[in-house]
């Protein structure tokens, strides 16, 4: 985890844009972009009606080209981005859409560290070959993002301990940390075994092996 030294800085929304998701079963959203983002890049907000007065649920979903466009079966993010707007169709939420590809290295970095994974090397140790951190994400954008929403109480949809930590670090506070479902296939298993030797919460072992 990076070290976060400021406090989350001011964004603004800059627009809302109403859309309407089939992947969220057909349910009309708002999708958010912002000013003042300092990291410039296009981060949206995806926010599907919730109960006012309720705490929402929430999801930082980190860009995953591969994976959410083209159902790459070689990671979890497809199938996570499907379970959280299904989740929110029912109760409303806020989908954080953070363009923090390949875990901060990009797209084309990322490609390359799966020319290293087929060579049986994992996804952490893949991207230290290429010169980048395990993980390079941090989430102040998301931060400012909530907060510019109005949100500074949330619930948090995750696996990942350093979301939960850096959001709480930086002023969010996460009353509840909702599991995603683990999406195991024999493609994404060594991958999946990755992230949960890495810290992330997936019971993950007993289904492997079974
Ligand atoms: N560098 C790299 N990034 C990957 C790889 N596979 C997926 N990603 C990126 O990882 C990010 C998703 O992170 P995950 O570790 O799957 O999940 P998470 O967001 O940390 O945690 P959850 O909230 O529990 O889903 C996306 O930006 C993907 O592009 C890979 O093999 N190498
Ligand atoms: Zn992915």
């Amino acid at each position: 985890m990076n070290s976060l030294t400021a406090l989350p800085y001011p964004a603004s929304i800059r627009a809302r844009v109403p859309i309407t998701l089939d992947r969220a079963a057909g349910r009309t959203a708002e999708l958010v972009t912002f000013h003042h983002l300092r990291d410039d890049q296009e981060h949206i907000a995806c926010v599907l009606p919730y109960a006012p007065q309720t705490v929402p649920l929430v999801r930082l979903h980190s860009e995953c080209l591969t994976g959410d466009v083209f159902g790459s079966a070689r990671c979890d993010c497809g199938p996570q981005l499907d379970e959280a707007l299904t989740d929110m169709a029912d109760e409303g939420g806020v989908l954080l859409y953070l363009r923090q590809e390949g875990r901060g290295i990009g797209l084309y970095n990322k490609l390359d560290t799966y020319v290293l994974q087929d060579q049986d090397i994992d996804t952490f140790h893949a991207n230290r070959i290429i010169g980048r951190g395990e993980d390079e994400r941090d989430y102040r954008a998301a931060a400012a993002m909530l907060r510019a929403l109005g949100l500074t109480r949330i619930r948090l949809l995750t696996n990942n301990p350093d979301k939960v930590a850096q959001l709480r670090e930086l002023g969010i506070r996460i009353d509840a940390v909702l599991p995603t479902a683990v999406h195991l296939t024999d493609e994404n298993a060594r991958y999946l075994s990755a992230k949960a030797n890495s810290g992330h919460t997936l019971a993950l072992l007993k289904e492997a092996s079974a």
